[in-house]
C-alpha cells in the first residue's frame, strides 16, 4: 500500500506544472516612412517547472525574463507576435484560461512593490486574498510570524513600510493564495545583502509545503543558486542551457555551455578557483 502511495506522488512529481515551448516573442519596428519589420525579442525559449520546483531564469538585462513572465501570465502588449506554446497542468494555456488563472492559479510577485494598494493598511490586504470561509486573521498573523513580520505592521500602510517589508508582504500574499505556480520577478533590486538573503530565503518557504513552485527571475546567480532546483539560463531570449543546482561549483566544468561557465566564474568569490585551473592549464601546456 505504501510503496502503491509512493509511486503515485512519484508520478505527481514527474508530471510537469508548467511546459514553455519554443517560444518566440516579436514586436513590430518601425522604419523610415510607413516602414516596418519585426524585432525578435525571444525565439526557442524553452522551460519546464514541476510540481514542488524552485526554477531560476537567469540572465542580462534585456535578455526577455520579464516577457517570459507576461507570456505565461497573458499580458504581454497588444503588438507582440508569439508563437510556440505554453502548456499548464498538461494543457494549453490559452488566453481564456490565462485570463481566469491569473492571479489566483498563476501569480506574480512583481518587481514593484508599488503594487500593493497605498491607500489600504498591509495586513487588510493580506487578509483580502484568503477565503472568507477561513480564519482570515489567524492565517495573516501566521504569515507575518513565519516571514519575520512583527504584529503591528499589519496596521501600516505601504508608505510606512521598507523596501524589505513590503516585498516580504508581497510574499505573505503569495503564500496565503491559491497559487501553483509564483512568478517572482527580480525580487531583490536595491536590497542590502542581508535583506537580499532573507527575501531569498522568504521565498524558499512559498514551495515548503511541496504544493507550490516558484519560478524566480533574477540576474544575481548567487540568489538564485539559494534556492532553485534549477537554472535557466538565458541570452538574448534563447534558453541557453538549463542545468541543475549541482552543476555550479568549482570552476563549473560541468556546465554545458561556455556563457553560463563564463556568468559563473566572473562571480569574485569563484575567482580563485579559476585561477587554480588556470594554474593546472598552464602547467599542462609547459
Ligand atoms: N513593448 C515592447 N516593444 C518592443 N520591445 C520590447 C517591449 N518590451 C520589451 N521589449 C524588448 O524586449 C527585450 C527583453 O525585455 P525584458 O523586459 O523581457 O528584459 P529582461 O530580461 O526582463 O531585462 P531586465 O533584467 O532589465 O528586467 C528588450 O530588448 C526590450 O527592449
Ligand atoms: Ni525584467
Amino acid at each position: 500500500m505504501k510503496t502503491e502511495n509512493n509511486k503515485h506522488i512519484n508520478r505527481q512529481k514527474d508530471r510537469l506544472l508548467l511546459e514553455v515551448k519554443h517560444l518566440s516573442i516579436a514586436f513590430p519596428q518601425f522604419l523610415k516612412g510607413f516602414q516596418q519589420t519585426q524585432i525578435q525579442v525571444i525565439s526557442d525559449f524553452e522551460m519546464t517547472i514541476k510540481p514542488g520546483e524552485v526554477v531560476a531564469v537567469i540572465g542580462a538585462s534585456g535578455a526577455g525574463k520579464s516577457l517570459l513572465a507576461d507570456a505565461i501570465l497573458g499580458i504581454l502588449p497588444k503588438t507582440a507576435t508569439v508563437g510556440g506554446k505554453i502548456n499548464y497542468r498538461g494543457k494549453l494555456l490559452s488566453s481564456p484560461r490565462q485570463k481566469s488563472l491569473r492571479g489566483k492559479e498563476i501569480a506574480l510577485i512583481p518587481q514593484s512593490v508599488k503594487a500593493l494598494n497605498p491607500l489600504i493598511k498591509v495586513g487588510k490586504q493580506v487578509r483580502d486574498v484568503i477565503p472568507a470561509y477561513q480564519n482570515k486573521k489567524e492565517l495573516q498573523e501566521e504569515a507575518f510570524y513565519k516571514l519575520g513580520l512583527s504584529p503591528e505592521i499589519s496596521g501600516r500602510f505601504p508608505h510606512q513600510l521598507s523596501g524589505g517589508m513590503a516585498r516580504r508582504v508581497l510574499i505573505a500574499t503569495a503564500m496565503l493564495s491559491k497559487a501553483r505556480l509564483v512568478i517572482a520577478d527580480e525580487p531583490t533590486p536595491g536590497l542590502d545583502e542581508c535583506l537580499r538573503n532573507e527575501v531569498i530565503s522568504d521565498l524558499s518557504k512559498l514551495v515548503n509545503d511541496g504544493e507550490r513552485s516558484v519560478m524566480l527571475i533574477t540576474h544575481d546567480i548567487n540568489a538564485a543558486l539559494k534556492i532553485a532546483d534549477r537554472i535557466v539560463v538565458v541570452k538574448n531570449g534563447k534558453t541557453i542551457e538549463t542545468a541543475p543546482n549541482e552543476a555550479f561549483r568549482k570552476d563549473g566544468k560541468e556546465l554545458q555551455h561556455a556563457y553560463t561557465r563564463a556568468l559563473w566564474q566572473a562571480l569574485p568569490e569563484n575567482w580563485s578557483n579559476v585561477r587554480q585551473d588556470l594554474k593546472g592549464f598552464k602547467s599542462s601546456i609547459i
